[in-house]
């Protein structure tokens, strides 16, 4: 284990998708212990830094530290290894539907540990405990409401006690309790569990009452970052704009495209233009 006290950290990362450059040069670093929140206008990137994390993607140039390994020079082994290290919940951590509450949970650790059956019942037992709800383990998913599967997801993904928890957007969709309930929840584990986590929301409120730290990014790199004071003080246009709301401001509405005059003015008459 490496002495950082960083658990993961992006240095002079450039990610882009084909042509596209969609991270330049972006540095940043997760403290351990800590929650991190991961916030920015839609498309900045959020999802994409978490997938290189992952090691579903690999940056193109700079290096991506875990435990101060570099994730994309990692052969099939070592990124297994280190997967089975962190827990993933991405947008509505999708349960199996033909599988109980119980066995959902189970999955994981019947999957990628030798565990007798009794040992399995009391781990999946005590994750559905940390997550209120080891009553209804025998439930169906389609017998629980959207956050109640929330939560039983995030069990899930503790299942084989992670160093690092990522999540995108739990909070999507979820009513304003439940949503409390999430934010609550995630804090509470982050520091019962002695875990790291990184969250990636768009709800500017919620987050930055359980965040330790925060982290903007913008235009490809790191807009802002600090405590969510600091980060809320960020004189920056496009961070004001985002923790405020905002809707117009320097943030784009429009996805890159070709110029109105090549898609509209000379479309007239051409008879088959897109
Ligand atoms: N597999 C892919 N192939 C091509 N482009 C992609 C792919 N995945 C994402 N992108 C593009 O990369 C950009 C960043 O996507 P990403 O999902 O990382 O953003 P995000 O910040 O998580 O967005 P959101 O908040 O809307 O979820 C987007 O413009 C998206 O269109």
């Amino acid at each position: 284990m490496s002495d950082s006290p960083s658990l993961v950290e992006l240095r002079n990362v450039t990610f882009g998708y084909g042509e596209r450059v969609i991270l330049r040069d972006l540095s940043l670093s997760v403290p351990r212990g800590k929650v991190t929140a991961l916030m920015g206008a839609s498309g900045g990137g959020k999802t994409t830094v978490l997938r290189l994390i992952g090691g579903q993607n690999r940056a193109q140039q700079g290096q991506v530290l875990f435990d101060g390994q570099d994730v994309g020079t990692m052969d099939q082994t070592q990124l297994y290894a280190a997967r089975r290290r962190m827990g993933m919940l991405f947008q509505f951590g999708a349960l199996f539907t033909d599988m109980n509450v119980f066995d959902n949970v189970a999955f994981p650790l019947r999957e990628h540990s030798q565990l007798p059956p009794s040992m399995v019942r009391d781990i999946v037992l005590m994750k559905l405990q940390a997550v209120g709800l080891r009553g209804a383990r025998d439930l169906m998913p389609s017998q629980i409401s959207g956050g109640m599967a929330r939560r039983v997801a995030l069990a899930r993904a503790m299942a084989l006690d992670p160093e690092l928890i990522m999540y995108d957007e739990p909070f999507a969709g979820l009513d304003p309790i439940s949503l409390g309930t999430s934010a609550r929840l995630i804090r509470i584990l982050n520091d019962a569990m002695g875990l790291t986590t990184i969250l990636v929301s768009h709800d500017v409120e919620e987050t930055f009452r359980v965040a330790d730290h925060v982290v903007i990014l913008g235009a490809g790199g790191v807009a802002a970052q600090g405590t969510p004071q600091e980060v809320m003080d960020c004189p920056d246009p496009l961070v004001q704009q985002f923790v405020h709301a905002r809707p117009t401001g320097p943030v784009p509405f429009h996805y890159a495209a070709p110029s109105l005059e090549a898609d509209f003015g000379a479309a007239h008459g051409d008879g088959g233009a897109r």
